[in-house]
């Protein structure tokens, strides 16, 4: 009897079109969605082409190798897709499946067009090793790949489930990782193997859990409920970006505030404490911020948002949290946020309350120097439109940080009531007096000392004084900073946006 091919063809392909009833319970057990829903959720209805959905059909129970990949629409914009199916041998990568991830990758190469990783996978597929690790297009390849178009195309990674061992470095390559709270995770070894190898005993959360990246280790940078509130976000995520690096992004109507800022919202007073989520609240179009890593270092606040319908990237201490001191952490998502907003053509604010970077034994060992290096250089080497606001204060090397007069904002602009100064009142009197204040014997003495020594030195600092010395280009009003903002960005837009000739620095990471 001859073979029927229709028949065959059609089984293979339906094949990959659900999972087997056990594999959908377990799915529905562990409150996931199954692969092409998840799909089907991201992208335009009707616009998902598949590209190589009959790989491994001769191979029954590995249906589409365990990964499904194409081109779609989302939110009317081009776009890649690579979503594991973690019913076939837990989502591992067979031969084909790297194939099919390899050939994506060189597609968004070729086309400059942004890829969504829908992760869910247990990484190499042991028992294929020889076919799928060591080759010139084995795994490997995925990550020089996903390098290569780092800051060329969004990669944007929504992870549903596990992501382990080498798998674990396609979330570490992507712009942004979306986390599902108790399902996701990504570690290099299991807790299994950790307490085999070096005798620890945690728990899969504590080794590589959703909450722990999203908030100690900074590798994921939002927490999702469920997999439809990850494709959520990833989606409005995307709506702040370009295709690629060759365009700007999306524009959308204006809107006003959602709040005025009106002139007691920042306290005069250093250390009566403020949100600065209410300053951002008052300048971006109303519900438009969109945080990043919200949970991670949160004495600094990064995230996209609209000021008059043009996307912008804000970087701002946060007074109150840990006085909105940078830190080693502050200093990285910092740095991070801003390499994003500068190759993909994000204009910068940076809202800047600052005391300065944190000092003491603990945040030297762990390389504050090094760390924060990383975040002027970041600043630095950032050409887009860029504005800074010295909300309250800015002082030492946290001037520098957040993008100073010396590192070529379009503008540094101050509020009336801001002060910029090498160090604090305080801290400085301590420095340059401190023999001269302990000769003085007598209390009252001493106190009209330092308070003189005080007044001199806020004196020296005051901001009508910074601006008549050309330190800040304009003092603005509280109730005028948005128009401000809004007219300087968009003179800034032609700018050129050179910084030096070179293969790349050598930063300190
Ligand atoms: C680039 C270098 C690398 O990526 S090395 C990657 C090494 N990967 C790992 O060590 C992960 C091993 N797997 C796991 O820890 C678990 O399977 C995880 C991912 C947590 C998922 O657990 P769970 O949902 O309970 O699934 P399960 O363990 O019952 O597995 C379902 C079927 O899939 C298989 N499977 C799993 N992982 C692999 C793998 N890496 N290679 C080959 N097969 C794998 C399991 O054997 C199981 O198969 P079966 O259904 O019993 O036939």
């Amino acid at each position: 009897m001859s073979r029927d091919h229709w028949t065959e063809v059609k089984a293979a392909r339906e094949a990959t079109l659900a999972p087997p009833e056990k594999a959908a319970a377990k799915l529905a057990s562990q409150n996931k969605l199954y692969v092409r829903d998840r799909i089907a959720q991201l992208v335009d209805e009707g616009s998902f082409v598949e590209e190589a959905q009959l790989a491994n059909a001769l191979n029954p129970g590995l249906p589409a190798d365990g990964v499904v990949t194409g081109r779609a629409l989302v939110d009317g914009r081009p776009a890649l897709i690579v979503a594991n199916d973690p019913t076939v041998k837990a989502g591992s990568w067979g031969a084909r499946t790297v194939e099919k991830i390899v050939r994506i990758t060189e597609v968004a190469l070729r086309d400059e067009l942004p890829i969504f990783w829908l992760i869910d996978s247990a990484g190499a597929r042991i028992t294929d090793q020889v076919q799928l690790f060591p080759g010139r297009r084995g795994a490997g390849r995925i990550f020089h790949n996903q390098v290569a178009l780092s800051g060329k195309v969004p990669q944007i990674c929504c992870l549903f489930g596990p992501s382990a061992a080498g798998g674990a470095y396609i979330p570490a390559f992507c712009d942004l990782v979306i986390m599902v709270d108790g399902n996701a995770s990504m570690y290099l070894g299991s807790p299994r193997m950790a307490e085999m190898v070096v005798g620890e005993k945690v728990t899969l959360e504590e080794m590589g859990g959703a909450r722990m990246h999203t908030s100690v280790s900074g590798c994921g940078d939002l927490l999702a409920a469920d997999d439809a509130e990850a494709i959520e976000l990833a989606k409005q995520y995307f709506s702040y970006l370009p295709g690629s690096w060759q365009s700007r992004p999306p524009s959308y109507d204006a809107s006003a505030p959602g709040r005025d800022f009106t002139r007691d919202l920042v306290p005069a007073e250093e250390s009566v404490g403020f949100d600065i989520h209410d300053v951002i609240d008052a300048l971006l179009d109303a519900d438009t911020f969109f945080e990043l890593k919200p949970a991670y270092a949160p004495e600094l606040v990064v995230g996209f948002g609209l000021l008059a319908g043009q996307v912008v990237g804000i970087v701002a201490n946060q007074p109150a949290v840990k006085g909105g001191v940078l830190f080693v952490d502050s200093a990285d998502k910092a740095a991070r946020f801003i390499w994003l907003c500068d190759a993909f053509n994000v204009p910068l604010v940076y809202l800047c309350d600052v005391p300065g970077f944190m000092i003491g034994s603990e945040v030297e060992r762990a390389g504050i120097i090094r760390h924060g290096a990383k975040m002027i250089t970041a600043v630095s080497e950032a050409t887009v439109p860029t504005v800074s606001v010295i909300v309250r204060k800015a002082y030492g090397a946290g001037l520098y940080a957040m993008c100073g007069p010396g590192f070529s904002p379009d503008a540094c602009v101050a509020l009336p009531t801001a002060k910029i100064a090498v160090m604090g009142p305080e801290a400085a009197i301590n420095a340059v007096y401190y023999n001269k204040i302990q000769e003085i014997a007598d209390d009252t003495e001493r106190v009209e000392y330092v308070a003189k020594l005080r007044e001199e030195y806020e004196t020296d600092i005051d901001i009508l004084r910074l601006a008549a010395d050309l330190v800040i280009d304009a003092i603005v009003e509280p109730e005028d900073l948005r128009e401000d903002l809004i007219a300087r960005l968009a003179a800034a837009q032609t700018k050129d946006r050179h910084f030096s000739t070179k293969r790349h620095g050598v930063p300190p990471v």
